[in-house]
C-alpha cells in the first residue's frame, strides 16, 4: 500500500479541522485576514504528519544524500498538501456560490495556504494556482470579489518567495485583463493594472514593451465616405496649408444631426481654414489610425495625410471654441449656452472616454465637448513629440547610449526639416489652444508633465531599461546609522552656559556699577556678523578634506552643521530671499553673497520702484555669447528696480575661476540636479560638454508670487527646451551688429580663449541665421550701441516695439548671410516706436 495515503488522509483531516476552527473566528467575510496564530493547531499537526526525522538518513550517509533526502521529503510534503488543498478547493467551489456567506471557507483556505507558504510548509505558488482556477471559474463579478481578496492581502502574499510566484501572478492578471472589456470594465482593468504595478518592481522588464510593439488591434472604425483622402493630400501638396473650397463652407448649414456645434463663425480667418462637419468627420477619425500606429507615419504620403488631417481638425476645434466663446457672451443664445454648460459639467464629472463612439450622428456633439477635444489634442501632442524625436538634433542625443535598444530607436527614420517645423508649429498651436480654454494653464502644465515623463520612459527603454533601484542598506550600515542617531539624540552634554545665554559670572565679582556697565556691552546683545561664519564654514570644509578617521570626520560635520545653522538663523533676519537659492544644506554660499540685484532685498528698502509692464509673461533674453545679454539685463534690473527677478540656472559643472555660486550659476551635484529633473522642477533642461544645465520652475514661480517678472538669460538650446516644455514666456534674441564687433566684445570680455574664437563666431553666425527663420523668438534686437539697444529692449517689454517680423525686416540681415546687420536698425526701431506713440 502506498505509504503517502495516510499522510493525505491525516492532512485532509487537519485541514478540515482548521477550516472549521477558522469559521468560528471569522464566519462570513473576506476581512479580517487570518494568520498563523489562528492556526496553531494545524501547524503542530503538520509537524507530526510530516516529521523531518521520518526519512532521516543512516549515520554513515554523506551530507549530499542528507540534502537530497530533505528535498525529497519537502517535495512529498508539498505534493500531499497540494493534493488535499486542491480536492477541498474543488469541492468547495463546486458546491458554494461566491456570493454566499459559506464561501468564506475558500477565503479561509487561502489564508491557511498563505500562512503555510510563508512558513515554507507548502509550495509558495499553490495559493496563486488556486486563485487562477477560481478566477477561471467565475463571472466578472465573481472575479471582482476574488480581486477584493487579492488586494486586501497583496502585501502579505507577495512579500515572500516572489520568484516562485511572479509568473503565475503575471499570467493570472493578463488572463483576467484579456477577459475584461476596457470600455465596460474600465475600473476593474485599472484595479488589475494597479495590482500588477504594486506587486512588480518598477524596473521589472517583464512589464515593459521592449520591442516597442503597438496595440494595432485597437481599431477605431468609422465611415470613410464623405471625403477622399487623396483629394486631401493633393490639396495640401499644392499649397501646404489647409484650405476649404467655398462650397464646403457654404454647406455648413446643411450639417445633419444634433446641432451642438457651429462652424458658422463670424471670424473669417478661423472659419476659412475649417472643413464643414461632413467633410471633417472622416478626416478627423482617420487621425486615430496614426495615433495607434505611429510607425505608419514613416511613409511620406501617410505623413502628408496626417498633417492635413491634424491641421483640419485643429482649425475646426479653433472655430468651435471661438463660436462657443462668442455665443456664451450673446444674450439671445442663453438657452444653448445653458445646455452646453450642462454638457460641460456632465463631462467634467465623468470625462472618461475608454473607446470613442464614431457614429456620424454624434460627431457634432462630440466635438462641441471641451474634454473630448482635449483628449484628441493630447493624443496629437504625444504623436508630435514622437515625430520630433526623429530629427537629426534629437538623434544626436541618442549617440552616447551604451546599450541601445534598437527596436524602439528607429535609427533609419528621419524627420525632415520642413516636417519638423510643421510639427513644432502644430505643437505650439495646440499649446495656445489649450491655454485659451477654461483652466488652460493648469491643463497645459499637466500635459507638459505627462509628455516630459513619457520622454523619460522612452529614453529608459532606448537604454535597454538599466537598473534604477538602489541597493538595499546592509544590516551593518543600518546598525551604524542607528547607533549614531541614538548617540546624537541622547547626548545630554551639560553646558556651563546654557545654549542661547551668555555668561553672567561677572555679576558675582564686580561691584554693581561696573556690572551694569558690563551689561551694556554691545557685544552681549549684538548678533555676530554673518560674514564671520563664511570663513569658519570654509575652514570646516577644508578640514573635512583632511580628516583621517571617521570619528574626526563626524565631529567636523557636526561642527559645520552647528555653524551653518547659526548662519542661517542670522541670514533669516537679513537675507531671507537668498534662501530660495539654497538647494543643499551643505552649501549655503548664497546667504553670504551681498545681494547683487534689487530682487534680493525687500521692496521697502528700495528707492523709487520701477514700472511694471502690462504683459506679465516671463522674459527670456537669448543670443550668442558676448553679444551683450548680461549688459542689457543688468541695465534693465538697475533702471526698473523691483520689477524683474533674475533667474539663475542650476548646473552640475564646477565653478570656473571668478564665478560665484548663486550669481553666475547655482552649482549643484548630479544627484541634486537629478532630483530636480525627476521632480519636474525644471522649466528647461539642456546638456553641454557633459554637464547639465536647467532653470528652476520653483524660483520662477516664487518670483511671480512676489509680484515680479522672471528674467532669464538662456542659450538657444535652453530656449528650445523651455518651448518644448510649453513654458510660456516672451523671448528676445539679441543680435550683434557685425562679426568684427562681436569678436572685439568677446576679446574685451576675455571669456573666450583665442583658439576658440573662430568656433564661437561660427556658432554665432548660425544662431543669427536661425533667428531670422525659425520663429523661436518674439523679437530680434540688434545691440550696436548699448543705450539704443536698451531702449529697444524696454520698448518691446513695455509693449511699444515692433515684433519679430518687423524687427527682422527692418534689421534686414545682409543677403550674403553674414552676421552684419544694418547699422541703422536701432534708430529705425526708435523711429517706428515713436510713431507707435511710445
Ligand atoms: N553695445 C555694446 N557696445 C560695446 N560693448 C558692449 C555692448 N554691449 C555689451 N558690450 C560689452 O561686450 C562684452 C560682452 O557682453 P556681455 O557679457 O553682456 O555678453 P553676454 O551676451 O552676456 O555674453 P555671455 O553669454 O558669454 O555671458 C562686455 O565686455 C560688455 O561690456
Amino acid at each position: 500500500m502506498d505509504f503517502q495515503v495516510p499522510q493525505v488522509a491525516a492532512f485532509s483531516d487537519a485541514l478540515k479541522g482548521a477550516l472549521e476552527h477558522a469559521q468560528t473566528v471569522k464566519p462570513a467575510s473576506i476581512e479580517p485576514e487570518l494568520t498563523k496564530a489562528d492556526f496553531e493547531q494545524l501547524f503542530s499537526e503538520v509537524h507530526s504528519i510530516f516529521p523531518t526525522s521520518q526519512l532521516s538518513p543512516q549515520p554513515d550517509n554523506a551530507q549530499a544524500a542528507d540534502e537530497k533526502t530533505t528535498e525529497e521529503q519537502k517535495g512529498r510534503q508539498n505534493g500531499v498538501i497540494e493534493t488535499v488543498a486542491r480536492d477541498l478547493f474543488s469541492s468547495l467551489i463546486a458546491t458554494t456560490s461566491i456570493e454566499s456567506p459559506e464561501f468564506v471557507q475558500v477565503w479561509n483556505l487561502f489564508d491557511i495556504l498563505a500562512a503555510l507558504s510563508d512558513n515554507e510548509q507548502c509550495e509558495p505558488a499553490l495559493l496563486f494556482w488556486l486563485i487562477e482556477e477560481l478566477l477561471d471559474s467565475q463571472t466578472i463579478s465573481g472575479c471582482s470579489t476574488t480581486f477584493d481578496f487579492l488586494e486586501s492581502r497583496r502585501e502579505r502574499i507577495t512579500a515572500k518567495h516572489w520568484k516562485q510566484k511572479q509568473l503565475v501572478i503575471l499570467r493570472t492578471c493578463n488572463e483576467l485583463l484579456r477577459r475584461l472589456s476596457r470600455a465596460e470594465d474600465t475600473g476593474f482593468c485599472g484595479r488589475v493594472f494597479i495590482f500588477m504595478f504594486q506587486s512588480f518592481p518598477l524596473g521589472d522588464k517583464s512589464s515593459v514593451n521592449l520591442r516597442g510593439e503597438y496595440h494595432t488591434e485597437n481599431v477605431t472604425a468609422f465611415k470613410e465616405t464623405p471625403i477622399k483622402p487623396e483629394d486631401a493630400a493633393d490639396k495640401m501638396d499644392v499649397d501646404g496649408v489647409t484650405s476649404t473650397p467655398k462650397e464646403e463652407k457654404d454647406s455648413n448649414s446643411k450639417s445633419v444631426g444634433a446641432k451642438a456645434v457651429s462652424f458658422d463663425s463670424k471670424d473669417k480667418s478661423a472659419s476659412e481654414k475649417s472643413l464643414d462637419t461632413d467633410a471633417l468627420y472622416p478626416v478627423f477619425w482617420s487621425l486615430q489610425q496614426y495615433f495607434s500606429q505611429p510607425t505608419k507615419l514613416f511613409e511620406p504620403q501617410t505623413l502628408n495625410k496626417f498633417k492635413y488631417s491634424l491641421d483640419a481638425t485643429l482649425a475646426a476645434f479653433e472655430t468651435v471654441a471661438q463660436s462657443q466663446r462668442s455665443s456664451k457672451s450673446s444674450d439671445d443664445t442663453k438657452d444653448s449656452s445653458k445646455k452646453r454648460k450642462a454638457l460641460e459639467v456632465d463631462a467634467s464629472d465623468d470625462n472618461f472616454n475608454p473607446k470613442y463612439l464614431t457614429s456620424r450622428d454624434l460627431f457634432e456633439l462630440e466635438i462641441s465637448d471641451l474634454f473630448f477635444r482635449r483628449h484628441i489634442l493630447i493624443q496629437a501632442a504625444i504623436i508630435l513629440d514622437f515625430l520630433r524625436s526623429l530629427t537629426d538634433t534629437a538623434k544626436v542625443r541618442h549617440r552616447n547610449i551604451k546599450q541601445p535598444n534598437r527596436s524602439v530607436m528607429y535609427s533609419d527614420q528621419f524627420l525632415g526639416e520642413d516636417d519638423d517645423k510643421w510639427a513644432e508649429s502644430m505643437r505650439e498651436r495646440i499649446n495656445h489652444y489649450i491655454l485659451a480654454g477654461p483652466d488652460g494653464p493648469h491643463v497645459n502644465r499637466i500635459i507638459a508633465a505627462v509628455t516630459s515623463r513619457d520622454k523619460g520612459w522612452a529614453r529608459w527603454k532606448m537604454e535597454s531599461c538599466p537598473q534604477f533601484e538602489r541597493p538595499s542598506i546592509s544590516p551593518a550600515e543600518f546598525n551604524t546609522a542607528r547607533a549614531s542617531a541614538k548617540r546624537l539624540a541622547t547626548s545630554k552634554r551639560l553646558r556651563p552656559t546654557p545654549m542661547g545665554s551668555l555668561n553672567l559670572d561677572f555679576l558675582k565679582d564686580e561691584d554693581e556699577e561696573i556690572a551694569m556697565e558690563k551689561f551694556k556691552d554691545p557685544a552681549r546683545y549684538r548678533l555676530p556678523d554673518l560674514a564671520t561664519f563664511k570663513d569658519k564654514i570654509a575652514e570646516d570644509d577644508l578640514e573635512l578634506d583632511f580628516a583621517k578617521t571617521d570619528t574626526d570626520r563626524a565631529q567636523i560635520v557636526e561642527a559645520k552643521a552647528s555653524k551653518t545653522w547659526r548662519a542661517l538663523r542670522i541670514a533669516s533676519r537679513i537675507r531671507l530671499a537668498a534662501f530660495d537659492r539654497i538647494d543643499d544644506w551643505q552649501n549655503i554660499e548664497a546667504v553670504f553673497q551681498e545681494p547683487k540685484h534689487a530682487d534680493d532685498e525687500p521692496q521697502e528698502e528700495e528707492g523709487e520702484a520701477g514700472r511694471h509692464p502690462d504683459d506679465k509673461r516671463p522674459i527670456i533674453v537669448s543670443g550668442p555669447s558676448g553679444v551683450g545679454k548680461s549688459a542689457l539685463v543688468d541695465l534693465l534690473l538697475e533702471r526698473q528696480p523691483g520689477v524683474f527677478s533674475k533667474l539663475i540656472q542650476h548646473t552640475t559643472r564646477k565653478p570656473k575661476a571668478g564665478e560665484v555660486d548663486g550669481q553666475d550659476y547655482h552649482f549643484v551635484d548630479s544627484a541634486a540636479f537629478n532630483v530636480m529633473l525627476d521632480g519636474d522642477q525644471l522649466l528647461e533642461f539642456t546638456t553641454r560638454d557633459g554637464f547639465d544645465y536647467g532653470s528652476s520652475r520653483k524660483m520662477a514661480d516664487l518670483a511671480i508670487e512676489s509680484g515680479k517678472i522672471p528674467l532669464m538669460q538662456l542659450d538657444r538650446e535652453a530656449v528650445q527646451s523651455a518651448k518644448e516644455n510649453l513654458y510660456v514666456a516672451r523671448v528676445i534674441f539679441i543680435s550683434p551688429p557685425s562679426r568684427e564687433e562681436l569678436e572685439s566684445r568677446l576679446k574685451k570680455a576675455g571669456s573666450c580663449p583665442d583658439d576658440k574664437l573662430p568656433d564661437l563666431l561660427k556658432a554665432a553666425q548660425e544662431e543669427v541665421d536661425q533667428s531670422k527663420s525659425d520663429g523661436l523668438y518674439d523679437t530680434v534686437l540688434v545691440n550696436e550701441e548699448l543705450e539704443a539697444a536698451y531702449k529697444s529692449l524696454e520698448e518691446f517689454i513695455y509693449g511699444c516695439a515692433p515684433t519679430t517680423n518687423g524687427a527682422n525686416e527692418k534689421n534686414g540681415a545682409s543677403a550674403d548671410g553674414d552676421i552684419t546687420m544694418q547699422d541703422t536698425t536701432n534708430r529705425q526701431i526708435e523711429q517706428s516706436s515713436e510713431t507707435n506713440g511710445c
